[in-house]
């Protein structure tokens, strides 16, 4: 772990702690680390457009990173999104974190040709809910709960 994801995990624990902190943009380099980048080990869920992974931080605080299908929402809709979420700020609603968006330029090769593609990922991050899903004590009886 680098010097330079050390400190934002600092910041990362401290915005968890103020829930009155707004979201924001972190890099990707400390979001693989706190998944051990993206690990199967770490994946709580999928969904139509995205795989959810915890992530753990130093103080064992963790929080839910929600990685896009790469072929999932356009610039355009993603920006629509991140306001969405940053504009519902509700008790009843799981906490946004933040998000990130990374780009990078990778050397291909297309069609016999040499190509600089660029690789863009787009990630969401939110409060994390140890519970599992609504539904599952909504329809599984042996939770017990009425
Ligand atoms: N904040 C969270 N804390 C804990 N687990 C989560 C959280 N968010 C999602 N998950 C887990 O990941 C799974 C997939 O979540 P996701 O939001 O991608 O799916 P979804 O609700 O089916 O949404 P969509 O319809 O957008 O695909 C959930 O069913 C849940 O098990």
């Amino acid at each position: 772990m680098d010097r330079h994801s050390t400190t934002t995990q600092s910041d990362l624990e401290r915005m968890l702690c103020d829930e009155k902190v707004e979201p924001k943009a972190l890099p990707l380099s400390l979001l693989e680390d706190i998944t051990n980048r993206f690990s199967e080990e770490r994946e709580i869920g999928r969904g139509g457009f995205a795989v959810v992974y915890k992530g753990v931080l130093k103080n064992g605080a963790a929080i839910a990173v929600k990685r896009l299908s790469k072929t999932y929402m356009c610039e355009k809709e993603f920006h629509r999104e991140v306001e969405c979420l940053i504009k519902v700020n509700h008790k009843n609603v799981v906490r946004f974190i933040g998000y990130c968006v990374d780009s990078q330029g990778r050397a291909e090769s297309y069609n016999g040709k040499f190509v600089m593609a660029d690789v863009v990922q787009r990630l969401l991050y939110f409060e994390y809910l140890p519970h599992g899903t609504l539904d599952k004590y909504i329809t599984d009886a042996s939770t017990g709960l009425d």
